[in-house]
């Protein structure tokens, strides 16, 4: 019999996309609640509780409220989109490649945590990094982010496509979280294997789906010796072999002019860059992705095929 997937929040942003995901896929039996009953709690409970694996795509607190739902129901695993679980020891991170062994336990686990759309660039950039004794310890690491409009779910995607609302934004490209508390630092942080909290400035643009995240670094503050070169080749080891996570050869990012935020916009996969001049002092680590791609729903697939195939 075919696994049984259960999407609750499938009618919003990144519900609808990994139901387009599955939508040709023989190998699973998607269950499904009628739009107008998204929010009736019975039939989310009996529904949840039906499922092999649910994937919540609610706001945190709906996600708290599904997972009690199905606590006491070991048939049931889980991965969650929102933030609620991301720095949970208890829950497995849903990032495969940010190491060796990352695949494996998301394969096991009951419970996978997706990451969020900005740590998976900001990690993917870091983590390998650090793990190299490259970054080194205590560095004033900053993140400086543009996402499409999508990133802000039904709501943002109104405020954005119709003028005509009171609380329409007709700004093509605005800076945000200018509190420094954006909800996605600590999650940054912790899978980054920082010591020290990054100053994270998030922005959004008037396309609906795309990317960048950047890590500029002074390369006499890493570890004596790194250069532009040694930081691409730590890099490139790190996702030798993966077909999700790239790296771009220095030969075609060094002659780039411009990288363009909606160019992976449909797309599952990540693309990373180290951008500088050979025999420089800095570094700009891009990464480029689609936010409800890798960033979101693409990711959630890939988490539940690895949790299938085990
Ligand atoms: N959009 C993105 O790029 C990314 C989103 N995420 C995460 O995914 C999750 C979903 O976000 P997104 O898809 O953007 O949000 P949307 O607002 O587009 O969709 C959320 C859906 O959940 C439903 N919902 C809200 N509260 C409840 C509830 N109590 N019970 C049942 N259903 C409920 C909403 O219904 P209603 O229409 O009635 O409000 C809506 O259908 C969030 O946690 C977000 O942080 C993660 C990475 C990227
Ligand atoms: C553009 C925009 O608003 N983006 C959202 C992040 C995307 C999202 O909600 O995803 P997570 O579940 O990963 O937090 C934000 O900054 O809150």
């Amino acid at each position: 019999m075919a696994p049984k997937i259960f999407i609750d929040g499938e009618h919003g942003t990144t519900g609808l996309q990994i139901r387009t995901r599955m939508a040709g896929r023989r190998d699973v039996e998607l269950l499904s609640i009628p739009e107008a009953e998204r929010r009736n709690a019975a039939i989310r409970e009996d529904m949840l509780n039906s499922a092999d694996i649910a994937i919540l795509c609610l706001p945190d607190d709906a996600s708290k409220e599904a997972v009690q739902m199905v606590s006491a129901n070991n048939n049931v695993r889980v991965i969650d989109t929102s933030t609620a679980y991301r720095v949970d020891p208890s829950w497995a991170y849903g990032f495969a490649e940010m190491d060796k062994e990352q695949a494996a336990k998301i394969s096991s686990a009951r419970f996978v945590a997706n990451p969020g759309c900005y740590p998976t660039g900001a990690i993917g950039l870091m983590r390998p990094l650090r793990a190299a004794g490259i970054l080194s310890d205590g560095y004033p690491v900053s993140v400086n982010a543009v996402s499409g409009y999508t990133g802000g779910g039904k709501q943002m995607i109104a405020q954005m496509e119709d003028q005509s609302r009171d609380d329409a934004i007709s700004a093509p490209h605005f800076l945000y979280g200018l509190t420094l508390t954006h909800k996605h630092v600590p999650e940054m942080k912790i899978h980054g294997l920082l010591d020290r909290a990054p100053i994270f400035a998030p922005s959004v643009g008037k396309f609906a789906q795309g990317m960048i995240v950047q890590v500029p670094l002074h390369l006499d503050m890493l570890a004596s010796g790194t250069t532009l070169e040694s930081i691409h080749a730590a890099l490139t080891a790190h996702y030798a072999g993966q077909d999700i996570v790239t790296v771009a050869p220095l030969a075609d990012s060094g002659k780039m002019a411009r990288v363009d935020a909606v160019e992976l916009a449909g797309k599952d996969t990540m693309k990373l860059f180290v951008f500088g001049t050979p025999g420089g002092s800095q570094v700009n680590l891009v990464a480029l992705l689609d936010n409800l791609g890798k960033g979101a729903s693409g990711a959630a697939v890939q988490n539940m095929d690895l949790m299938l195939a085990s």
